[in-house]
């Protein structure tokens, strides 16, 4: 951890306002940071006029969050009893000092720790995926709630369905018996809602420019009032520390005066944070950047933007009171399946279903596979798992010589490694049948931006789920897509082929596109031949409809279990570009089809790998009347 540098502290604070001095000593200098994760000048202010000490001169204070910074070390995030700033706030940041405090400490750190068990038993608003990257997306605190979680699951298998509705009409009870009128209603839990509030995924789009998020976790205290209606009194000091990147608790009030500064005596810093420092010898930078890149929203505009499912009514009195709704199931599920990604919405103007039929056990998972029984799962691959050393070696400028994808088929003729995906991270569509694509794996040094970890990125398409007129839901695109771009993957529960034979479900998907004909009669099922059901588990994949002239095709990929095990993932990307609105859709035909484009195909050809919808009528011919309406439909699908 870096400590300040005595010339920080004996610099003239005449010309403190250049607060970066006070790192300018460490390993931690302003170039190692990003750009976009630099600290802003922070101004300070002056408690000289604070009041509201007892008779020793100790103040009342409570740790209400807390917050990792860029370089890892732990903020506290205090509110000082009685002192309060002349807009209503009273929030600092601490963070070595809070150890001479240990009974709030530990009562902080006891609170954490009740709310994260809860978490683990009701959460009900996301649920655990084998390869999910919780860390990027969710708080510490959820990420060890997650874990703890799937030990949980393990041992007592929820139905989802049934545990959400119960949970809804307890949150439902609830909030009629408090009369509390800012509540919402729904699925999801209210602390839940808060912390969601509190911790967008990477990929929302309402924090577009945030390179690296930090890990927060806020208290009950703090998270209500973050939840639908801020007040100014949340409004809190942003977090001190160089390379904090802003995130969306902040007030968005500016500073109250930027020459003003916060003071602490050596001996009340050191010995207690208890005492509220009120001369002058040691500074403490309080005001931050407050989203440099965002326009700050006024409270009046903030107050216009109706919290969703809740109504402002005007009562006899005149004033506006809130109403509380409950969630249509609609906008439940989309809260839901929003959560790991960009938007997904669903829309039926063709009837009345409002929406898709699903399973009452059925679990969103973005990525990944859940392993039937007596499957090996991905942490089984871990040792084995291929690496690559790092940025020299697969970072932009030097993208296809990375070690991973040298164990590939991927080459040119003369032998250069390929790499899968352009430096835009769109695919090549230079791999071919039977090879799979293998990005960086979890134990490669390159970071997350790696260009060779594409399907591994968060999705960042909005999707719209659509009832069609005749072939059930489909999915389409909410915004044009560009020729390569990498959609996701189709997820589900990976499962031994001869199973999934007798499962008869129109949401199976084989794995072995390598291997043609394996299920056919003349060569029998092996042990290695999988197949992917989404049923019951999926994501919002298992909506596309097959069409005989698709926009997207199938590419398998590897990055998290061995290659050649017949387990890859089913990658999804746009084969041309594809305008907004447009329905995705994919050859049931099987993976890579579309690259095979020059391929004869005909009826009674055998199935060679990819999807295989089975119908009672079809008598095993495995073939369906088509309604894609493409031109050169060929009438049916297989
Ligand atoms: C994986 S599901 C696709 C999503 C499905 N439409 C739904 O509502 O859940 C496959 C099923 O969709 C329908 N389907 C997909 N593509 C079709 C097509 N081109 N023509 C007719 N039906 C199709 C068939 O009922 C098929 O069994």
């Amino acid at each position: 951890m870096p400590s300040k540098s005595k010339k920080s502290k004996t610099k003239d604070r005449s010309s403190k306002s250049k607060v970066d001095t006070t790192y300018e000593d460490d390993d931690w200098s302003a170039e190692t940071i990003p750009a976009g994760c630099r600290r802003s000048e922070s101004p300070f202010e002056s408690f000289d006029d604070a009041e509201g000490a007892d008779e020793y001169g100790h103040w009342q204070l409570d740790i209400v969050g807390e917050e990792i910074d860029y370089y890892n070390r732990i903020w506290y995030e205090v509110e000082w009893g009685t002192w309060k700033r002349k807009d209503g706030t009273n929030g600092t940041w601490k963070n070595e000092y809070i150890g001479s405090r240990p009974d709030i400490f530990n009562s902080w750190k006891r609170q954490q720790a009740t709310q994260r068990r809860r978490e683990m038993k009701e959460g009900l608003s996301y649920e655990f995926s084998t390869s999910l990257d919780i860390h990027n997306n969710d708080t510490r605190l959820r990420a060890q709630a997650f874990e703890e979680k799937l030990e949980e699951r393990k041992k007592n298998p929820l139905n989802w369905e049934e545990a959400r509705l119960k949970q809804l009409a307890e949150e439902e009870e609830r909030g009629l018996e408090d009369g509390d009128d800012e509540e919402l209603v729904s699925g999801v839990p209210r602390k839940l809602r808060a912390l969601k509030s509190r911790s967008q995924p990477r990929s929302s789009s309402a924090w577009p420019s945030q390179p690296t998020p930090t890990h927060r976790f806020v208290s009950d205290k703090v998270a209500s009032s973050s939840s639908v209606a801020r007040t100014p009194a949340s409004s809190l000091t942003p977090l001190p520390s160089a390379g904090s990147c802003p995130t969306p608790l902040f007030s968005s009030q500016e500073p109250t005066s930027s020459t003003s500064r916060m003071t602490l005596t050596p001996e009340s810093s050191q010995a207690s944070l208890h005492s509220m420092p009120l001369d002058g010898t040691q500074e403490i930078p309080v005001f931050d950047n407050l989203h440099p890149r965002q326009p700050p929203m006024s409270e009046k505009a903030r107050g216009k933007r109706p919290a969703r499912g809740v109504v402002s009514t005007p009562s006899s009195s005149g004033s506006h009171k809130r109403r509380r709704l409950v969630l249509s199931p609609r906008e439940v599920l989309s809260d839901e399946w929003s959560r790991f990604g960009a938007p997904i919405t669903f829309r039926n103007d063709v009837d009345d279903e409002e929406i898709p039929p699903l399973g009452p056990n059925f679990r969103y998972i973005e990525r990944g596979y859940v392993y039937d029984d007596g499957i090996p799962g991905v942490d089984e691959c871990r040792d084995f798992l291929l690496s690559c050393s790092g940025h020299d070696v697969c970072g932009p400028s030097r993208i296809g010589n990375c070690d991973c994808q040298g164990e590939s088929h991927l080459d040119d003729k003369t032998g250069r490694v390929l790499c899968a995906y352009n430096k835009k991270g769109l695919f090549r569509f230079n791999v071919l049948r039977g090879v799979e694509v293998k990005e960086c794996t979890p134990l490669c040094k390159c970071s997350p931006d790696c260009p060779n970890r594409v399907l591994q990125r968060d999705r960042d398409i909005p999707l719209e789920i659509f009832k069609t007129l005749d072939r059930g839901w489909g999915v389409r695109t909410k915004e044009k897509l560009p020729r390569g771009k990498v959609l996701g993957m189709y997820t589900g529960l990976l499962l031994r082929r001869a199973k999934a034979l007798k499962v008869h479900s129109a949401y199976c998907f084989d794995l072995d596109g390598q291997e043609s004909l394996s299920d056919s009669e003349d060569e029998p099922l092996t042990e290695d031949s999988y197949s992917v059901d989404s049923q019951d588990i999926g994501n919002w994949s298992r909506f596309m409809n097959h069409s005989c002239d698709p926009n997207t095709l199938v590419y398998e990929v590897v990055y998290d279990q061995m290659p050649s095990t017949g387990m890859p993932y089913l990658a999804f990307a746009a084969v041309r570009d594809i305008p907004a609105g447009e329905e995705l859709t994919f050859n049931y035909k099987g993976v890579n089809a579309e690259l095979e484009a020059n391929t004869p195909i005909s009826p009674k050809k055998k199935k060679s790998g990819g999807r295989k919808v089975v119908s009672s009528d079809d008598e095993g011919s495995f073939s369906r009347e088509c309604r894609c309406g493409a031109a050169k439909c060929r009438g049916y699908y297989v």
